[in-house]
């Protein structure tokens, strides 16, 4: 099947220092193939694409394209043998502007946004500076950056991740139009439901090495998660869940009053209660960000009032809404992390910011609640001396894992299972629900709607900066996807 592979990689091997991320790794790609690259947090995938394409080079192991010899010194000579990818961070120079950043990749201004124009993306100006452009934006720029280059194979690590549903659909159509034109797709995402629906064949990876290569279509979700985590998984169940105790009747932990901020949020009111989850249905850049930085007393409101326990927030810095108990894990998990602090150290840094004013807190103490969140979310702690060489997965596990320490009353979460695999996806559920049962209010916002049955007791959709209805937490997803469109909802209860 090599001979007329488009991409054959054999036995490729990748070690930081005395991190073995790569083991030994193949992989074949066919012409015309949509080809998706499975694995848990850490499994190497990240660092396999980069070999690939001369991020990084590999310590052992051959490739060939196109039965060529691959062997890439830099990302650029990648253009030329017919690869070009988009990674997780988009590789663009935050200081410069768009258009200088594609010169930098000898990169046609004019294609790219041609590219851009085809796929319907206004409002981008190239002549932008990087830091201006929101991510979702970034992504799509990158893609249409690595199009320019007409590449043969067009690799996507988790390009999905960060993109509302109507960006990733684009994405999606880029892959069919790829097949169709004969060149092929590496394609990266912890989103299943995507790799069984455009993808062809996938080759799964655990602990460094490929371990399994299949039809996803024929594997279904089940057969995937089980050769990625190399166990049998228990399936779960929402109504298991649900048959659960509610949230009792007790006086709301968290309560939001007419609040307006900024230019994006208008009189947004609602209350949680301790055992509650509160879920938020919302398209991209509905006042969410703008709600959850209020929320952390990281913005002052314009009007309004937060509330929690009783007392009002004091929203002057986020000190102080730790300090009220309430700890959140942001959309952006770099900005969260202390990168070159040692993992344990960045765990343990929520729990000494609130309780440090009440004299020194006990080691022993902080150690138990440190190595209780590694163990229970798997965080990989191989490459242990800096949050920084986590992989992305690993790197959100962190930022979600340090809040679940004792103490946090309201707990805020912005889309936490983003870019995390299926297996620690279900873990973080299961905490999440743990979290509330222990009396914690929580609010969670989540592109992925599937998860409001899954984690939350209801939902509110906000639409334009403003809650436009409630949802029971088993509306479906066509209810939601409409009252997140503004549209009457289905089910819309009053509270
Ligand atoms: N720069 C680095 N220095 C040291 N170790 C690293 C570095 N980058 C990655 N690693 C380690 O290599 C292993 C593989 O990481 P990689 O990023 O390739 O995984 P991944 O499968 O892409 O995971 P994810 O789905 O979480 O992005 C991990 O153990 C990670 O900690």
């Amino acid at each position: 099947m090599s001979a007329d592979a488009l991409l054959a990689a054999r036995g490729v091997a990748k070690s930081y220092g005395s991190v073995l991320a790569l083991r030994s790794a193949d992989l074949t790609v066919g012409h015309g193939e949509s080809h998706a690259l499975l694995g848990a947090n850490g499994a190497g995938k990240s660092t396999f694409v980069k070999t690939l394409t001369g991020v990084i080079r590999r310590d052992r192991g051959t490739v060939t394209l196109d039965g060529a010899p691959v062997d890439l010194r830099t990302p650029a000579a990648g253009y030329a043998q017919g690869i070009a990818a988009v990674f997780q961070d988009p590789a663009l120079i935050p200081d410069l502007t768009v258009r200088h950043n594609l010169r930098l990749t000898a990169t046609d201004a004019a294609v790219v946004e041609e590219h851009l124009a085809r796929l319907e993306i206004g409002g981008l100006d190239l002549g932008e500076r990087v830091r201006d452009i929101p991510l979702p934006f970034l992504r799509m720029l990158d893609l249409a950056r690595a199009l320019a280059h007409r590449p043969k194979l067009l690799i996507l690590d988790e390009i999905t991740a960060a993109l509302p549903a109507d960006l990733s659909e684009k994405v999606f159509t880029v892959m069919a139009e790829q097949t169709r034109g004969g060149g092929s797709v590496l394609f990266i995402s912890h989103r299943l439901e995507e790799v069984i629906e455009h993808c062809d064949m996938c080759t799964v990876f655990r602990d460094g090495g490929d371990v399994a290569r299949f039809a996803p279509k024929e594997g279904r979700e089940k057969r995937i998660v089980q050769s990625m985590l190399g166990e049998q998984m228990g399936e779960e169940s929402a109504e298991d869940r649900r048959g659960r105790a509610q949230a009792p009747q007790s006086e709301p932990r968290l309560v939001v009053q007419g609040l307006s901020a900024g230019t994006m949020l208008h009189d947004v009111s609602f209350s949680v209660r301790p055992g509650e989850v509160l879920g938020l249905v919302a398209l991209e850049g509905q006042g969410q960000d703008t709600l959850f930085d209020v929320l952390a007393g990281d913005q002052r409101p314009r009007s309004g009032e937060i509330r929690v326990d009783g007392k009002v927030l004091d929203a002057r810095h986020p000190a102080a809404a730790i300090r009220q108990g309430v700890a959140l894990v942001p959309a952006d998990r770099s900005a969260a992390l202390l990168p070159k602090r040692s993992i344990r150290e960045n765990i343990a840094l929520p729990s000494r910011a609130r309780f440090s004013r009440w004299g020194p807190i006990s080691r022993a103490r902080e150690n138990r609640a440190v190595d209780g969140a590694i163990a229970r979310l798997s965080i990989d702690t191989r490459a242990a001396a800096q949050a920084r060489r986590l992989s992305g997965g690993n790197q959100q596990k962190l930022t979600i894992g340090r809040w679940l320490a004792e103490g946090f009353g309201t707990l805020l979460l912005f889309d936490p299972t983003r870019g995390i695999d299926i297996g620690t996806k279900r873990q973080i559920y299961e905490l999440v629900r743990e979290v509330a049962e222990s009396g914690a209010a929580v609010v969670m916002y989540t592109s992925e709607l599937r998860e409001i049955d899954l984690v939350c007791d209801r939902a509110l959709a906000i639409y334009r900066g403003t809650v436009v209805s409630e949802l029971a937490a088993d509306a479906g997803e066509e209810a939601m996807l409409n009252a997140a469109h503004g549209l009457q909802a289905t089910e819309v209860r009053t509270s």
